[in-house]
Protein backbone atom coordinates (compact mmCIF):
# COMPACT_ATOMS: atom_id res chain seq x y z
CA UNK A 1 0.00 0.00 0.00
CA UNK A 2 1.09 3.20 -0.89
CA UNK A 3 1.08 6.53 0.96
CA UNK A 4 -2.19 7.53 -0.37
CA UNK A 5 -3.55 4.10 1.06
CA UNK A 6 -4.15 3.03 -2.63
CA UNK A 7 -3.07 -0.76 -3.57
CA UNK A 8 0.00 -0.44 -5.20
CA UNK A 9 0.46 -2.01 -8.76
CA UNK A 10 3.40 -3.15 -10.67
CA UNK A 11 2.52 -3.51 -14.57
CA UNK A 12 5.04 -5.43 -16.63
CA UNK A 13 4.76 -5.42 -20.27
CA UNK A 14 6.29 -7.44 -22.50
CA UNK A 15 7.41 -6.82 -25.88
CA UNK A 16 4.69 -8.54 -27.55
CA UNK A 17 1.98 -7.01 -25.68
CA UNK A 18 3.65 -3.25 -26.90
CA UNK A 19 3.68 -4.35 -30.40
CA UNK A 20 0.28 -6.22 -30.97
CA UNK A 21 2.45 -9.01 -32.20
CA UNK A 22 3.71 -6.83 -35.23
CA UNK A 23 6.66 -5.09 -36.03
CA UNK A 24 5.60 -2.27 -34.87
CA UNK A 25 5.14 -0.55 -31.57
CA UNK A 26 1.48 -0.23 -31.38
CA UNK A 27 0.15 3.47 -29.76
CA UNK A 28 -3.16 1.93 -29.31
CA UNK A 29 -1.79 -0.55 -26.81
CA UNK A 30 -0.14 2.60 -25.19
CA UNK A 31 -3.45 4.56 -24.86
CA UNK A 32 -5.53 1.81 -23.49
CA UNK A 33 -2.74 1.29 -20.59
CA UNK A 34 -3.60 4.99 -20.52
CA UNK A 35 -6.77 4.68 -19.94
CA UNK A 36 -7.13 1.55 -17.57
CA UNK A 37 -4.53 3.93 -15.30
CA UNK A 38 -7.21 6.85 -15.91
CA UNK A 39 -9.94 4.57 -15.07
CA UNK A 40 -7.96 3.09 -11.82
CA UNK A 41 -6.17 5.81 -10.41
CA UNK A 42 -9.07 6.49 -7.44
CA UNK A 43 -8.30 3.14 -6.07
CA UNK A 44 -4.56 2.39 -7.36
CA UNK A 45 -1.46 3.48 -7.89
CA UNK A 46 0.98 2.37 -11.01
CA UNK A 47 4.66 1.76 -11.50
CA UNK A 48 5.62 0.06 -14.87
CA UNK A 49 8.03 -2.04 -16.12
CA UNK A 50 8.11 -1.73 -19.86
CA UNK A 51 10.12 -4.00 -22.59
CA UNK A 52 9.94 -2.73 -25.80
CA UNK A 53 12.89 -0.08 -26.36
CA UNK A 54 14.35 -2.90 -29.29
CA UNK A 55 10.96 -3.31 -31.05
CA UNK A 56 10.12 0.32 -31.56
CA UNK A 57 13.93 1.00 -32.72
CA UNK A 58 13.60 -2.27 -35.25
CA UNK A 59 10.86 0.26 -37.08
CA UNK A 60 13.19 3.05 -37.49
CA UNK A 61 16.25 1.31 -38.46
CA UNK A 62 18.40 -1.46 -39.44
CA UNK A 63 21.78 -1.31 -37.76
CA UNK A 64 24.65 -3.35 -39.06
CA UNK A 65 25.05 -6.59 -37.21
CA UNK A 66 29.42 -6.77 -37.05
CA UNK A 67 28.85 -10.47 -35.51
CA UNK A 68 28.18 -8.60 -32.47
CA UNK A 69 24.68 -9.44 -31.43
CA UNK A 70 24.55 -8.33 -27.86
CA UNK A 71 25.63 -4.84 -29.10
CA UNK A 72 23.65 -4.31 -31.58
CA UNK A 73 20.46 -4.97 -29.60
CA UNK A 74 22.23 -2.30 -27.04
CA UNK A 75 22.33 -0.24 -29.53
CA UNK A 76 18.50 -0.88 -30.78
CA UNK A 77 17.71 -0.56 -26.91
CA UNK A 78 19.19 2.97 -26.82
CA UNK A 79 17.77 4.35 -29.93
CA UNK A 80 13.82 3.10 -29.43
CA UNK A 81 14.04 3.64 -25.57
CA UNK A 82 13.56 7.17 -26.20
CA UNK A 83 11.01 7.08 -29.04
CA UNK A 84 9.22 4.27 -26.37
CA UNK A 85 9.32 7.16 -23.63
CA UNK A 86 8.02 9.61 -26.35
CA UNK A 87 4.94 7.78 -26.86
CA UNK A 88 4.10 6.88 -23.37
CA UNK A 89 4.11 10.53 -22.46
CA UNK A 90 2.49 11.71 -25.40
CA UNK A 91 -0.36 8.88 -24.53
CA UNK A 92 -0.39 9.38 -21.20
CA UNK A 93 -1.10 13.08 -21.04
CA UNK A 94 -3.72 12.77 -23.04
CA UNK A 95 -5.35 11.47 -20.22
CA UNK A 96 -3.68 13.87 -17.42
CA UNK A 97 -1.11 11.21 -16.66
CA UNK A 98 2.28 12.04 -15.91
CA UNK A 99 5.06 10.07 -16.67
CA UNK A 100 9.03 8.94 -15.69
CA UNK A 101 11.48 7.39 -16.76
CA UNK A 102 13.63 5.05 -14.65
CA UNK A 103 16.52 2.82 -16.17
CA UNK A 104 17.69 -0.08 -13.79
CA UNK A 105 20.53 -2.55 -13.69
CA UNK A 106 20.45 -5.86 -12.01
CA UNK A 107 23.64 -4.91 -10.06
CA UNK A 108 22.07 -1.99 -8.79
CA UNK A 109 19.80 -4.53 -6.53
CA UNK A 110 23.37 -5.97 -5.32
CA UNK A 111 24.35 -2.65 -3.32
CA UNK A 112 21.90 -1.71 -0.36
CA UNK A 113 22.78 1.98 -1.26
CA UNK A 114 21.73 1.69 -4.87
CA UNK A 115 17.99 -0.23 -3.93
CA UNK A 116 17.32 2.58 -1.09
CA UNK A 117 17.70 5.32 -3.81
CA UNK A 118 15.40 3.66 -6.22
CA UNK A 119 12.65 3.06 -3.67
CA UNK A 120 12.66 6.51 -2.43
CA UNK A 121 13.23 7.92 -6.11
CA UNK A 122 10.11 6.03 -6.99
CA UNK A 123 8.08 7.01 -3.86
CA UNK A 124 9.01 10.77 -4.22
CA UNK A 125 7.94 9.67 -8.02
CA UNK A 126 4.52 7.99 -7.30
CA UNK A 127 3.66 10.53 -3.80
CA UNK A 128 3.61 13.23 -6.66
CA UNK A 129 1.56 11.39 -9.01
CA UNK A 130 3.86 10.26 -11.74
CA UNK A 131 4.15 6.76 -13.00
CA UNK A 132 7.86 5.65 -13.32
CA UNK A 133 8.14 3.82 -16.54
CA UNK A 134 11.18 1.47 -15.70
CA UNK A 135 13.24 -0.67 -18.15
CA UNK A 136 16.57 -2.07 -17.92
CA UNK A 137 19.48 -0.24 -18.44
CA UNK A 138 20.76 -1.64 -21.57
CA UNK A 139 23.53 -0.16 -22.31
CA UNK A 140 25.34 -1.49 -19.77
CA UNK A 141 23.53 -4.97 -19.42
CA UNK A 142 24.33 -7.97 -21.20
CA UNK A 143 22.34 -10.62 -19.58
CA UNK A 144 18.93 -9.00 -19.77
CA UNK A 145 19.17 -9.40 -23.13
CA UNK A 146 20.07 -12.58 -23.68
CA UNK A 147 17.75 -13.74 -21.01
CA UNK A 148 14.66 -11.67 -20.90
CA UNK A 149 14.89 -10.89 -17.69
CA UNK A 150 12.53 -7.81 -17.58
CA UNK A 151 10.26 -10.05 -15.74
CA UNK A 152 12.85 -10.60 -12.85
CA UNK A 153 13.42 -6.52 -12.78
CA UNK A 154 9.88 -6.50 -12.30
CA UNK A 155 9.36 -8.96 -9.78
CA UNK A 156 12.83 -7.26 -7.85
CA UNK A 157 11.56 -3.93 -7.98
CA UNK A 158 8.03 -5.34 -6.76
CA UNK A 159 9.84 -6.89 -4.10
CA UNK A 160 11.80 -3.75 -3.35
CA UNK A 161 9.01 -1.32 -3.63
CA UNK A 162 6.90 -3.72 -1.60
CA UNK A 163 3.82 -3.23 -4.07
CA UNK A 164 0.45 -5.28 -3.52
CA UNK A 165 0.47 -6.92 -6.75
CA UNK A 166 2.58 -7.72 -9.90
CA UNK A 167 0.99 -7.81 -12.79
CA UNK A 168 3.09 -9.59 -15.90
CA UNK A 169 1.40 -8.55 -18.43
CA UNK A 170 2.42 -11.41 -21.91
CA UNK A 171 0.42 -12.70 -24.79
CA UNK A 172 -1.45 -15.36 -23.54
CA UNK A 173 -4.43 -16.00 -20.84
CA UNK A 174 -1.63 -16.65 -18.41
CA UNK A 175 -0.01 -20.25 -18.05
CA UNK A 176 -1.76 -22.83 -19.76
CA UNK A 177 -1.55 -26.33 -19.08
CA UNK A 178 0.92 -28.69 -21.24
CA UNK A 179 -1.58 -30.54 -21.77
CA UNK A 180 -3.82 -28.30 -23.71
CA UNK A 181 -1.08 -26.95 -25.05
CA UNK A 182 0.22 -29.98 -26.96
CA UNK A 183 -3.48 -30.54 -27.67
CA UNK A 184 -4.03 -26.66 -29.34
CA UNK A 185 -6.75 -25.94 -26.59
CA UNK A 186 -4.99 -23.45 -24.67
CA UNK A 187 -7.25 -24.17 -21.10
CA UNK A 188 -5.37 -21.40 -18.20
CA UNK A 189 -4.29 -22.32 -15.15
CA UNK A 190 -6.60 -20.06 -13.14
CA UNK A 191 -4.98 -20.16 -9.62
CA UNK A 192 -2.09 -21.92 -7.65
CA UNK A 193 0.61 -21.23 -5.33
CA UNK A 194 2.62 -24.11 -6.24
CA UNK A 195 5.74 -22.78 -8.41
CA UNK A 196 6.67 -26.57 -9.24
CA UNK A 197 3.87 -27.65 -10.77
CA UNK A 198 3.75 -24.22 -13.08
CA UNK A 199 7.68 -24.86 -14.14
CA UNK A 200 6.23 -28.57 -15.35
CA UNK A 201 3.94 -26.78 -17.47
CA UNK A 202 6.54 -24.73 -19.59
CA UNK A 203 7.16 -25.21 -23.47
CA UNK A 204 10.34 -23.92 -24.41
CA UNK A 205 8.73 -21.78 -27.29
CA UNK A 206 8.79 -17.92 -26.93
CA UNK A 207 6.18 -15.59 -29.33
CA UNK A 208 8.27 -13.71 -32.16
CA UNK A 209 9.49 -10.54 -29.73
CA UNK A 210 10.09 -12.02 -26.24
CA UNK A 211 12.93 -12.87 -25.07
CA UNK A 212 12.71 -15.25 -21.91
CA UNK A 213 9.55 -16.82 -22.26
CA UNK A 214 7.09 -18.53 -19.41
CA UNK A 215 10.20 -19.62 -17.50
CA UNK A 216 11.26 -16.31 -16.56
CA UNK A 217 7.89 -15.18 -15.78
CA UNK A 218 7.46 -18.16 -12.80
CA UNK A 219 10.74 -16.89 -11.98
CA UNK A 220 9.73 -13.71 -11.20
CA UNK A 221 6.32 -14.91 -9.48
CA UNK A 222 9.00 -16.94 -7.93
CA UNK A 223 10.82 -14.23 -6.39
CA UNK A 224 7.53 -12.28 -5.80
CA UNK A 225 6.48 -14.94 -3.62
CA UNK A 226 9.31 -15.03 -1.54
CA UNK A 227 8.37 -11.31 -0.61
CA UNK A 228 4.64 -12.28 0.16
CA UNK A 229 3.43 -10.56 -3.36
CA UNK A 230 0.70 -11.81 -5.65
CA UNK A 231 1.41 -12.38 -9.60
CA UNK A 232 -0.73 -12.31 -11.91
CA UNK A 233 -0.36 -13.38 -15.28
CA UNK A 234 -2.44 -11.78 -17.98
CA UNK A 235 -3.23 -11.41 -21.82
CA UNK A 236 -2.00 -8.30 -22.27
CA UNK A 237 -3.47 -8.18 -26.24
CA UNK A 238 -6.78 -8.08 -25.14
CA UNK A 239 -8.48 -4.31 -24.47
CA UNK A 240 -9.08 -3.32 -21.04
CA UNK A 241 -6.37 -6.34 -19.63
CA UNK A 242 -5.99 -4.85 -16.31
CA UNK A 243 -9.88 -4.02 -15.40
CA UNK A 244 -10.88 -7.25 -16.88
CA UNK A 245 -8.68 -8.90 -14.30
CA UNK A 246 -9.35 -7.15 -11.51
CA UNK A 247 -13.28 -7.55 -11.92
CA UNK A 248 -12.23 -11.40 -12.75
CA UNK A 249 -13.64 -10.66 -15.98
CA UNK A 250 -10.78 -12.71 -18.11
CA UNK A 251 -9.06 -15.68 -17.94
CA UNK A 252 -5.90 -15.30 -16.69
CA UNK A 253 -3.11 -16.94 -13.85
CA UNK A 254 -3.01 -16.14 -10.12
CA UNK A 255 0.00 -17.36 -8.48
CA UNK A 256 -0.54 -17.00 -4.69
CA UNK A 257 1.27 -16.24 -1.97
CA UNK A 258 1.26 -19.33 0.17
N1 LIG B 1 2.56 -23.29 -20.48
C1 LIG B 1 2.61 -22.17 -21.21
N2 LIG B 1 1.56 -21.33 -21.24
C2 LIG B 1 1.58 -20.19 -21.99
N3 LIG B 1 2.66 -19.79 -22.74
C3 LIG B 1 3.75 -20.57 -22.74
C4 LIG B 1 3.79 -21.79 -21.98
N4 LIG B 1 5.00 -22.37 -22.17
C5 LIG B 1 5.68 -21.55 -23.00
N5 LIG B 1 4.97 -20.46 -23.36
C6 LIG B 1 5.43 -19.39 -24.29
O1 LIG B 1 5.74 -18.19 -23.56
C7 LIG B 1 5.45 -17.06 -24.42
C8 LIG B 1 5.41 -15.74 -23.61
O2 LIG B 1 6.72 -15.33 -23.29
P1 LIG B 1 7.54 -14.24 -24.18
O3 LIG B 1 7.51 -14.66 -25.62
O4 LIG B 1 8.90 -14.03 -23.58
O5 LIG B 1 6.64 -12.93 -24.08
P2 LIG B 1 6.85 -11.45 -23.44
O6 LIG B 1 7.27 -10.58 -24.58
O7 LIG B 1 5.48 -11.09 -22.94
O8 LIG B 1 7.87 -11.49 -22.32
C9 LIG B 1 4.15 -17.50 -25.06
O9 LIG B 1 3.83 -16.78 -26.24
C10 LIG B 1 4.39 -18.99 -25.34
O10 LIG B 1 4.98 -19.16 -26.61
N1 LIG C 1 15.02 -3.94 -22.41
C1 LIG C 1 14.59 -4.63 -23.60
C2 LIG C 1 13.75 -5.77 -23.07
C3 LIG C 1 13.51 -6.92 -23.99
C4 LIG C 1 12.68 -7.94 -23.18
O1 LIG C 1 13.04 -8.37 -22.10
O2 LIG C 1 11.50 -8.20 -23.71
P1 LIG C 1 10.29 -9.09 -23.02
O3 LIG C 1 10.73 -10.53 -22.97
O4 LIG C 1 9.22 -8.83 -23.99
O5 LIG C 1 10.00 -8.50 -21.66
C5 LIG C 1 13.74 -3.68 -24.46
O6 LIG C 1 13.20 -2.70 -23.94
O7 LIG C 1 13.64 -3.91 -25.66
Amino acid sequence: MGKSGKKRILLKIGSNVLTKETNHISRGKIEDIACQIADLKEEYEFVIVSSGAIAVAKQFVQLESNGKEINVKQALASIGQPHLMRIYQESFRELGLLTSQCLLSYSDFKKEESKTNIKNTINVLVENNYIPIINENDTVATDEIKFGDNDKLSALTAALLNVDLLIIATNTNGIYTKESMDSKSQKSIKETSNIELLRSQIQQSISSHGTGGMSTKIEASEIAQGAKIETWIVNGLKDNFVVNAIKNKSEFTKITVQ
